[in-house]
Formats: structure tokens, sequence, C-alpha cells
């Protein structure tokens, strides 16, 4: 019997009704599955979708702190274990005012797929607050993570689950969370990746995403016969993954003309270079201050609520947050001629527009492939902390350069269609999921 879609999205959306994001995610990787899934009649035989769809465990918890005006605040906080059977859970915790469990879920159902891609030994997990850091002090940024983590140490440990940074989370957040879960379960062990060099981090962890992306796109063109040099770029956001991405892609001889933050972009004709680079990577990742700051120091244009997607660029990508690039701004793109559209951060194009790049045929990356390299390093911290060593920033490059042109070779096996174009949305759904079913399948009904 042949795989019915829309049949297995309706019982989805049945049992989770709430949780849109989640079904966007799910709908997106079971397209490219239909062939597969249809070959090989085994994985419906032993419910091996019905298996990666629900996670391994779901934990929802208080988070109680007093704030500086001593008035008693509560948030809410999850972990979902999606998925152990490649490896521990693996995935970044979001620190953010919208995060829900709907959020969570689809970020952890897109990190078993990305994580299949590393190559490594990671499952996939997820978990945040609903808290902004941005408009907090330091002493309750702490306080917040320690009740947090409170709860949270339970649960996770080196061969457990060993969660990182993600949107909100950085250095400082990271700096609270492990001090308290070293504190909780007296152990100073790798359960937490993207620590700070000097107690147990990795080399480039806070500039792998970004960077593994620059490497992505440079093999993405390469497979074309093009080349990244002198090729345009816009990006939103400037955080921890679009401050690093400029670093990068202006060392490959690219040239990033936008950043942006949810108020409006800026637009710099000249290119983010030199000493801009250094200003831009401290203005959100250290200060928490926003874009428009660029503009008033450099003299260049800020378009207030804006988004960058109307610039005329050969690479278009968003870099910030899910949803942010519509169809309207995929149609301005191509309009516009855009080469490669590229997705830094976690499911940031809408499904309408990633029909519409598909449909013109333009290069477009699927994050869970592009933007691997984050937590591939975060892999390779977990190495060196259970080997207790430290290796070489070059070191650590060359792994992640060697990873990401495996992700990318993973996705021209499964992806390239007849014409040459390669479909990267379906190598990285089947490459992974071939992985991680086969490895469902191995480990009996668990
Ligand atoms: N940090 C990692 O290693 C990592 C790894 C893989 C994927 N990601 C994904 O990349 C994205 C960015 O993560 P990050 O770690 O850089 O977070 P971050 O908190 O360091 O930076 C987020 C940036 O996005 C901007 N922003 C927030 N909302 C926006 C909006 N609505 N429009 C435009 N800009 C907005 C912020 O101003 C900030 O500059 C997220 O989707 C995250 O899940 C992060």
């Amino acid at each position: 019997m042949e795989f019915n879609i829309q049949e297995f999205m309706n019982g989805i959306i049945e049992k989770n009704p709430t949780e849109v994001k989640f079904h966007q995610a799910v709908r997106d990787t079971l397209t490219s599955l239909v062939p597969i899934i249809n070959e090989n009649p085994i994985y419906c035989q032993e419910k091996i979708l019905e298996r990666l769809i629900e996670p391994e465990r779901t934990i929802s918890f208080r988070v109680p702190w007093v704030d500086d005006k001593g008035e008693i605040q509560i948030n809410r906080g999850w972990r979902v274990q999606f998925s152990s059977s490649i490896g521990p859970f693996k995935g970044g915790i979001r620190f953010a005012e919208d995060v829900n469990l709907d959020t969570i879920k689809f970020l952890g159902f897109e990190m078993v797929l990305k994580n299949g891609l590393t190559t490594l030994p990671l499952g996939g997990s997820k978990g945040g607050a609903d808290f902004d850091s941005s408009n907090k002090s330091d002493a309750e940024i702490m306080r917040f993570c320690q009740s947090f983590m409170t709860e949270l140490y339970r649960y996770i440990g080196p061969n457990t689950d060993i969660p990182a940074g993600d949107l909100g989370v950085g250095y400082k957040e990271i700096g609270y969370l492990f001090g308290q879960y070293k504190r909780l379960a007296n152990e100073f062990t790798g359960t937490i990746t993207g620590k700070k060099h000097n107690w147990g981090g990795s080399l480039i962890r806070p500039e792998a995403t970004g960077y593994g992306v620059a490497y992505f796109i440079k093999n993405m063109l390469e497979n074309t016969g093009q080349t990244i040099e002198n090729k345009r770029v816009s990006i939103s956001g400037y955080g921890n993954v679009g401050a690093h991405l400029v670093e990068k892609l202006d060392e490959l001889g690219a040239k990033v003309v936008t950043a942006s933050d949810p108020y409006g972009y800026i637009y710099d004709s000249e290119g983010i270079t030199g000493e801009k680079i250094e200003f831009l990577k401290e203005l959100w990742i250290v200060h928490r201050s926003p874009i428009k700051k660029y503009a008033e120091k450099y003299n260049v244009p800020y378009y207030e609520n804006m988004k960058p997607w109307r610039e005329k660029v050969d690479i278009a990508i968003p870099s910030s947050k899910e949803n942010e690039l519509t169809l309207r701004d995929s149609e301005m793109l191509v309009e516009n001629s855009v080469l490669c559209v590229c997705e830094a951060a976690n499911m940031p194009v809408t499904e309408e527009a990633v029909k519409y790049l598909k449909d013109n045929r333009i290069l477009f990356a699927p994050g869970k492939a592009a933007n691997a390299g984050g937590v591939a390093v975060s892999g390779l911290e977990m190495s060196q902390n259970a080997m207790h060593c430290s290796w070489s920033a070059d070191e650590v490059d060359d792994k992640l350069k060697e990873i990401m042109s495996d992700i990318h070779k993973t996705c021209l096996k499964y992806g390239s269609e007849k014409d040459g174009w390669v479909n990267y949305v379906d190598g990285a759904n089947i490459g992974s999921f071939i992985k991680v079913a086969d490895s469902i399948l191995s480990q009996g009904v668990v």
C-alpha cells in the first residue's frame, strides 16, 4: 500500500492540534521521504515514522526566580528529548519570549535529522524557556539560569543529553547554566557544549555555525562551476550565527551588505568588512544592542520595519528566526536574479517560499544541512572533554570543513536530479532519514 502523507499528517495534527511549526517541520521532511518509504515497506511495517515523530521524553517545568525589584517571576521551561537512536540526545537551549512547546518540538525534530547528517554519533533534542534575556540584568539572568538548571539537571548528563546554546543563549547564559549543573551534579564533565575555552570549550565553537554555512555555500557554488568571490550577500540577524558568517564570507571574498533585527535593517553598499566586522560581532553578542547603532556609526542607510530581502544580491542567507522569509520575499529575490538562498537559521523560509524557490530552480539549502556545523563542533567539544584534551583552532576548523563537505556530498547523493539541479531539501532529508531509520530498526521496539 502506498504511503499517504495527507492521512499521516492528519493524524499528527489531530494529536498535536496547536503545534503548527512542528507540523511544518514534519511535513517538509515527509514530502521528501515518500519515494523511500514506498520502496522500503519495512519502514511502514515497523512504524518508523510514528516512532520518529513521537519524542522519547518531553519535560515541562516551572522556572521560578526573583527579579531585581524583589518580585517573584514564573517562567516555563521545556526539554524535548526526541531521539537517541544514533547517540545521546543533543541540542541547544533557546530563551525568547515567544518560546513554547511547539517551538521546542519543531527544533527538536530538526535536530534529529541535522545530527544524522553530521557523521557524528549524536541523537536529537532541544530545550528552552519563554524568557527574554535582552532586557534583564546580569544578576537576573544568573538567577533565572540557576533556577532553570535546578530542574533540568536531573535529565541531562555527558552520555545522556548534552545541551548547548541557541537563540538568546550565549556565553553568559551557558556559563551560569554550567556553573549550576556542576554544583548540583558534583561533576565537571562535558554535559554542556559552547563553554568558554578556558573551562572546557572547543576553539571555533562560537564561530562554527556561521563558518559552516559559508563553507556549505562555497561547496554549492563550486558544484555548479561558480565561485564565492565577489558575490553580494544579504543576511538577516547579526547574532552568534550571523556575525561569524559575515566574518567568514568576507575572508572567502564575498561582500555582505545587510544585517537586521526585528525593527529594521542596515544596507552597507561597500560591504561589512575590516573593523566593521569586529563592531558588528560585539553589537549583539556582547551588548545586545540594536542594528540601528551600526547605521549611526558608519553613516549607512537604515530601513525601519523592513526586511533585507528586497535588496539585489547574489546570495540571501536568513540567519535569525523561523518563517522570516516569506513567499513575497522569495518573489523579490527571484525578480532580482538571486543565485542561492541558504538557511543559516532553523526553518527561516516559509513552506510557500521554499516551493517557489525550488520551482524557479534556485540553489536552496535547508538549515538542517547548512547550519549543522555548530552542532558538529559541539560534538567535537564532547570528544575533547571525554579525552580531557584541547585541539587547536586549525584542527577543529579542518574537521568542520570536512564535515560540511561530507554533508554536501550526502545532499548530492540523494538530491541530484536528472537535469543536474540539486534538490538539497530532499538530499538532506533522505540521507539523514536512512541513517536514523535503520538505527531505529536495529535496536528493536524501544
Ligand atoms: N547558535 C548556534 O550555534 C546555532 C546553530 C544552528 C542553528 N542556529 C539557529 O540560528 C538562528 C540564530 O541563532 P543565534 O545563535 O545566532 O541567535 P542569537 O540570539 O545570537 O542572534 C539572533 C539574531 O537575530 C536577530 N533577530 C531576532 N529576531 C529577529 C527577527 N524577527 N528579525 C530579524 N532579526 C531578528 C537578533 O537581533 C540577533 O541579531 C536560530 O534560528 C537558531 O536556532 C543557531
